[in-house]
């Protein structure tokens, strides 16, 4: 993911233990990683989120549970005792938005990222074409139906675009900060201009994220604007990152780069579609391991010990010839 962003390892230190635990929000985690709120679990596997939380709680990680999840709130919240933090949109009905809030404030979610890349769905050809199907959201259920009809190709589409409150603003912050003592992140930011307001708004983090590469075609890549985010935000809150992390050397790069953490998206649901809670535990614990061997390997026994000398850009490189 990181073309021409290479590590600079420092050697003869002492790293026969190797320390990778953090605290993310206040909350203990056995490593700077986190599973990203993805949406429909049980399309990957029939015991869809509760097969991940478990997982999570088992590697003693954090996971975010999407607002589209596949198993309801309460279910996920009774599988485990893993940290969950609950990812949300806000939606025209704002009463439903509000509820779910409430929902994951009564089930014991600990923190609540607002996505904000996503005033509309970004066109995804692939969902077009394969006439992409939401199924029923529990969630929801009783609330509003997620099978929508349409004959335009992508249900999803057509369902987001019934549903998502295209005019949420920077204003409605305060709104949602009224209905919640939860901490907020804001999961979507790419620009310094939007991490400074983040800050000025009073949210609690940031998750520098293009969804994926799912929403805005020519977004750049997280780990590229990263840095830009952090020295706007100049320690005030954490940032966090998400988008193409599928080796420990990537999250050591984030780390240097001024990351707290990472989110992993889609590899969690590979490895949940392969075996379920095993292969979601696989996948984290891969993460883990090489991460650790990074560490070792460049000279850090901390988390705190990898530092921005520890990278190197390509602009970095170029500039250094001239
Ligand atoms: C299948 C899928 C569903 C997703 N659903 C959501 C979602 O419900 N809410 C959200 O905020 N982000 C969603 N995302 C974006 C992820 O949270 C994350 O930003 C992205 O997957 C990170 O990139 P990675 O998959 O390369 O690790 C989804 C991504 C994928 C691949
Ligand atoms: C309406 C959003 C759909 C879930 C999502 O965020 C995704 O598929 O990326």
């Amino acid at each position: 993911m990181t073309y021409g962003l290479s590590i600079r390892p420092r050697v003869l230190v002492n790293v026969s233990r190797i320390d990778m635990s953090t605290t993310i929000l206040g909350f203990n985690s056995s490593a700077p990683i986190m599973i990203a709120p993805t949406a429909m679990h049980k399309l990957a596997h029939q015991e869809g989120e509760v097969a991940t939380a478990r997982a999570a709680a088992a590697c003693n990680t954090i996971m975010a549970l999407s607002f589209m999840s596949t198993c309801t709130v309460e279910e996920v919240a009774s599988s485990c005792n893993a940290v969950r933090f609950f990812q949300f949109y806000v939606y025209k009905r704002r009463d439903i938005t509000a509820l779910m809030v409430q929902r994951a404030v009564r089930n014991g979610f600990k923190a609540l990222i607002l996505t904000v890349d996503t005033p509309r769905l970004g066109r995804r050809e692939a969902d077009i074409k394969n006439k992409m199907i939401a199924p029923q959201l529990k969630n929801f259920e009783g609330l509003l139906s997620t099978e929508v009809v349409t004959d335009k190709g992508s249900n999803l589409e057509a369902f987001a675009s019934g549903t998502l409150d295209a005019s949420l603003c920077w204003e409605d912050i305060g709104w949602l900060r009224s209905i919640t003592d939860l901490p907020i992140l804001i999961k979507g930011v790419l620009t310094h201009e939007d991490a400074i307001r983040a800050v000025e708004v009073g949210v609690a983090g940031i998750v520098v994220s293009n969804h994926g590469a799912r929403q805005l075609d020519y977004a750049p890549a997280t780990i590229n604007v990263l840095e830009e985010v952090v020295l706007a935000v100049q320690g005030k809150i954490p940032v966090f990152l998400d988008g193409g992390i599928r080796r420990g050397t990537d999250v050591f790069k984030a780390l240097a780069l001024g990351a707290q953490a990472v989110l992993i998206g889609r590899p969690v649901i590979y490895g949940l579609a392969a075996k379920g809670e095993h292969g979601v535990r696989r996948v984290i614990q891969m993460l883990k391991d090489e991460l650790e061997l990074t560490m070792a390997l460049s000279g850090c026994c901390h988390l705190k010990d990898i530092a921005r000398s520890h990278v190197r850009t390509g602009h970095e490189r170029l500039q250094s010839r001239i």
